[in-house]
């Protein structure tokens, strides 16, 4: 895969389930005019269901293979802003592609605030589904390897949506300056 240049590369954000990847992809998006793609929303669509049915009817397996087929395509376009699922980065082969292709932001949370926003995941995220909190901590604890591959870590504690996008653009920015600058 060709890499296109920096300022047009696309921004990929990754992170534990519930960080706020679709909620900062999407503010970033527009801060930058740029299109933005959600990887569980085109699994959903292609599906017609939401990713708890998929899980349910179909099995996780089927989920990852759609996950891993969506992203290899979208990951060849330029200029966009993606978020990815939590679990993308199980798959190592999910994480070449992306780190060959575009640039990557590792959106942080510590377990503590991530406590504080069960209620909202618990209906949506099936992986959460049915898990004590000690299991929830574990998964937690056993993800956090896998987003070690990045280009640039974000910890979002006591960060509103707003300032972490703010952030996003404004190192985008400072990066393009210093590696392409345009004078
Ligand atoms: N920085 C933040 N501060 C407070 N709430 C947040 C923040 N980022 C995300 N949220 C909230 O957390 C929930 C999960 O966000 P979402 O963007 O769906 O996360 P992800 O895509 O990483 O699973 C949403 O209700 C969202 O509004
Ligand atoms: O961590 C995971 O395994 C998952 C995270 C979810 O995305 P978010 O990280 O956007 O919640 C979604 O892809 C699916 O429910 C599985
Ligand atoms: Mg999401």
């Amino acid at each position: 895969m060709g890499k296109f240049p920096l300022r047009e590369q696309s921004i990929v954000l990754i992170g534990f389930m519930g960080v706020g990847k679709t909620t900062i992809g999407k503010t970033v998006a527009k801060k930058l005019f740029r299109d933005f793609i959600d990887i569980d929303e085109k699994i959903e669509k292609r599906f017609e269901m939401p990713a708890k049915d998929i899980f349910r009817l179909y099995g996780e397996e089927t989920f990852r293979k759609a996950e891993k087929d969506i992203i290899s395509e979208i990951c060849q376009q330029r200029l966009k802003v993606v978020s990815l699922g939590g679990g993308a980065f199980l798959q190592k082969e999910i994480q070449d592609i992306c780190l060959n292709s575009s640039i990557i932001f590792y959106l942080d949370l510590s377990w503590e605030r991530w406590k504080d926003r069960i209620e909202l995941l618990m209906e949506s995220r099936p992986v959460l589904q049915g898990k004590t909190m000690k299991e929830m901590k574990q998964l937690y604890e056993d993800r956090r390897p896998i987003y070690e591959q990045h280009h640039s870590r974000i910890d979002t504690d006591y960060h509103e949506i707003e300032e972490v996008a703010d952030y996003i653009v404004e190192s985008l920015k400072l990066a393009w300056d210093i590696y392409e600058p345009t004078s």
